[in-house]
């Protein structure tokens, strides 16, 4: 093994005794990194700082990025998770030694899997290599500390680079870690202004004979007493066509992060957050989650009840199929394919049914993946437009490098000998488009104002979107077991391999039930497992999940 140097090897031995793994303690980085109580993370965040250097040191020096989160979870925890060079998450490959590192039991035991994986990566240690990684955390209390117990982690591994971003939505590191290594402009201003240019843009592009006293009604944002809600405020002035007011704002005193608000909560529980009520009947809502990369769109049905309409990630991608399908259409309808056409619709077993049968009826391919972004991003990445989507409101549309630069040769082509025509404007759609939506992962708030110019461009309300299918009701329930990976899971996660017998037991009970569907899987980000089921109505759904729930908790107790 060669030798990185004393430097080297006396900075992992610090840093390792700096913050140990307490006994009993396992930390595993799973759907989305490593996740727990925040005031336990500084091990894993350590870690993490020094498997994301070694990732930059691996690429020769290219940024990579960290970003101290939690998610939809409850403000005392935590989380961190690894952003790859290329914007995505951290190469699958690198999981299980990011693993291994964030359990070893000693400062030496860290050191040589430092080495060992070094050795086998090839990566050379100790001399004139460098290393850059971007940080950012969300608004939790622990945050801060943890980013510097990152920073410690990076700077473990010698000639390493630890840029602070600040406070950020994790898809506005995302973006940044991308665009950086792309040669891009990637500052937070930047950002800013390529997501309200590109939407005033998609603006100007909207057809004279829609309503555009749409846009005038009423957005209520609810920012999940987060991060989203924050940067939403900041870019509200650029954003004047639309009347947004924000709810849940992230500002001091408004309410608690994720507590009885945010897109977790009202895609899971189909109630409007806090801080909405009786008098915003009928109003166009939408919901971001803690470090909004997740968006739902609702509407409060009555005012006399809690429920609302949810608009959720399967129309999102119902709605951006339909109007990048229409334009890409136009473009290609007299230069027969001008534009490659390789279309991808990616989802998984929690897509509701219905979005599924409507996007296989306009003649779609639809292809199922395991949950997690890292399986659906990696999937849409093989088509020249790629859209995914998990039900709760994460997806993004990706379009291939060949795909961006024939439109762009096209869009100039046009501007010199077509200017105006409707060709030229459907390619210019899809253009604005391409630089709205984020290409590393998906984003609330640039997923959010794509959503609005579509439905001014359609001179669309809710309503008209919400009729595209009706869902089929569908329940989610968790189960605690003594061991939830005993549970292993084929098909997209859609079957149950082992124990065997059980998928026998839960197809039993589904075949009790009028288009029933349901599904079990081990959660990836808590202790529990997870049920899935689906019926003809709200009642046979409950009823599906809880039966089947039942059967879990007999067989794995
Ligand atoms: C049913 C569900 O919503 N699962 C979520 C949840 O993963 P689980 O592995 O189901 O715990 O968190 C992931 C990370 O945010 C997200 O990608 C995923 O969709
Ligand atoms: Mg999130």
């Amino acid at each position: 093994m060669a030798d990185p140097g004393g430097e080297q090897r006396a900075a992992l031995l610090v840093v390792a005794s700096l913050f140990p793994v307490p006994d009993g303690a396992h930390f595993s980085y799973g759907t989305a990194g490593f996740r727990a109580e925040g005031s336990t993370m500084a091990p894993a965040v350590c870690r993490a700082g020094i498997v994301a250097a070694l990732r930059s040191v691996k690429l020769g020096g290219a940024a990579v990025g960290m970003v101290i989160t939690a998610s939809h979870n409850p403000v005392d925890d935590n989380g961190v998770k690894i952003v790859d060079a290329d914007g995505g998450m951290m190469s699958r490959a690198w999981e299980p030694f990011s693993d291994a590192l964030a359990n070893a039991p000693t400062p030496d035991a860290l050191l040589q899997l430092v080495l060992q994986f070094a050795k086998d990566e090839g990566i050379t240690l100790g001399e004139g290599h460098s290393a850059q990684v971007l940080l950012a955390r969300d608004t939790r209390p622990t945050g801060e500390y943890l980013l510097d117990v990152a920073t410690k982690g990076i700077n473990a591994i010698v000639g390493s680079v630890a840029l602070d971003m600040g406070i950020l939505t994790t898809p506005q590191l995302h973006w940044m870690v991308r665009n950086k290594n792309r040669g891009l402009k990637s500052s937070q201003l930047d950002y800013f202004t390529q997501i309200t240019e590109s939407f005033r843009h998609l603006l100007e592009l909207t057809p004279d004979d829609k309503g555009s006293d749409k846009l005038t009604e009423k957005l209520i944002v609810d920012g999940a007493n987060g991060i989203g809600g924050l940067k939403l405020e900041e870019i509200k002035p650029k954003l004047a066509s639309l009347d947004i007011v924000v709810r849940n704002s992230g500002k001091e005193g408004e309410g608690i992060l994720n507590e009885r608000c945010g897109a977790d909560f009202v895609q899971k529980e189909k109630v409007h957050p806090a801080g909405f009520g009786p008098s915003d009947v009928g109003v166009r809502c939408a919901s971001f989650d803690g470090d909004a990369d997740r968006l739902v769109y609702f509407r409060i049905a009555s005012p006399s009840s809690t429920m609302i309409d949810l608009v959720d990630g399967d129309k999102i991608l119902s709605l951006f199929v339909l109007f990048i399908r229409e334009q890409l259409d136009i473009v290609n309808e007299k230069d027969n394919k001008v534009l490659p056409t390789r279309f991808g619709v990616v989802q998984t077993a929690y897509a509701n049914g219905a979005s599924t049968e409507f996007l296989k009826n306009l003649g779609l391919e639809v292809v199922f993946t395991s949950t997690g972004v890292k399986y659906l991003h990696e999937k849409a990445l093989e088509y020249d437009i790629g859209i995914y989507f998990e039900a709760n409101g994460h997806g993004t549309v990706l379009f291939s490098d060949e795909f961006v630069s024939r439109l762009e040769s096209l869009t100039s082509k046009f501007s010199s000998k077509d200017a105006g025509s409707t060709q030229h404007e459907a390619a210019l759609r899809l253009l604005a488009t391409t630089q709205l939506i984020n290409q590393a992962v998906g984003d609330a708030l640039s997923g959010m104002l794509l959503v609005e110019a579509i439905l001014q461009h359609k001179g669309w309300s809710l309503q008209n979107w919400c009729d595209l299918y009706t869902d089929l009701p569908s329940k989610q329930l968790k189960v605690k077991v003594k061991d939830r990976t005993c549970i292993v899971t084929t098909d997209a996660e859609r079957k149950v391999f082992q124990p065997s017998g059980l998928q026998e037991l839960i197809d039993r009970e589904v075949g009790n039930y009028c288009e029933g569907r349901c599904f079990v899987r081990p959660s990836g980000t808590e202790d529990v497992v997870r049920v899935y089921a689906e019926a003809s109505t709200a009642e046979a759904a409950d009823r599906l999940a809880k039966s089947v729930a039942q059967v879990v908790e007999r067989i794995l107790g």
